[in-house]
């Protein structure tokens, strides 16, 4: 998506330990507007598939999942909850993700009220790295049985193992900017396409 890696080439940085920062328009100050370009990119992609709810992991997936609702038929979006709380009463599905970001594992939880077999379910998520937050969510939707029908990503790092071991298993992933190289010395960040 043109439009992302335009925005990506002016407004990201490139960190050290393999980490771009998007943050002033992706995951922490949010361009609403870019979100639902995003949207329509994905819906373009997976138009003609069955798609009864989107699910995503907090807390970075939770606005663009939202934003993307409304190119699907303003379908629920559930987010999996990386702590649990008086809020979570019920059964649940759970399992363990490895953060990139925070370094550190978090369960990651979905009421099972929320999640049921037979849900056609697209999952949505900021990044895509070396897939842990994926393999999270696919864990939960198979404990479910619900049907994975895709898997929308603004920004994959295609240096990283997550998007190749998700295609790979049979996943469609469609990934709306992919990087194939950055650097932290140079700044310099270039696309695959
Ligand atoms: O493919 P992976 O290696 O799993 O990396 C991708 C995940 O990492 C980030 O989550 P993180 O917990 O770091 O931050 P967040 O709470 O801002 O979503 C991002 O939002 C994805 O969920
Ligand atoms: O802001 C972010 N930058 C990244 O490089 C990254 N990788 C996983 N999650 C991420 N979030």
């Amino acid at each position: 998506m043109q439009e992302l890696e335009d925005r990506i080439a002016k407004d990201g940085t490139v960190k050290p330990g393999n980490v771009l920062k998007v943050d002033a328009f992706l995951n922490h100050q949010c361009d609403v507007a870019l979100f639902d370009h995003m949207g329509a990119a994905w819906a373009k992609h997976f138009a003609g598939k069955r798609v009864d709810k989107i699910l995503t992991i907090e807390a970075s997936g939770i606005g663009i999942a939202c934003l993307a609702a409304r190119h699907f038929g303003n379908v629920p979006v559930v987010f999996a909850k990386k702590a649990q709380s008086i809020n979570l009463d019920g059964e649940q599905y759970s399992t363990t993700v490895y953060s990139f970001t925070k370094q550190k594992e978090f369960p990651v939880i979905v009421s099972k009220k929320y999640l049921n077999a037979g849900d056609h379910v697209l999952l949505i998520d900021d990044f895509l790295a070396n897939g842990k937050a994926m393999q999270g969510l696919i864990s939960l939707c198979k404990d479910a049985g619900a049907v994975i029908e895709g898997i929308g990503i603004a920004v994959e790092k295609g240096f990283q193992d997550g998007g190749k071991l998700l295609r790979d298993e049979g996943y469609d992933v469609d990934s709306l900017a992919i990087v194939e190289a950055m650097d932290a010395q140079t700044g310099e960040i270039t696309f695959r396409h």
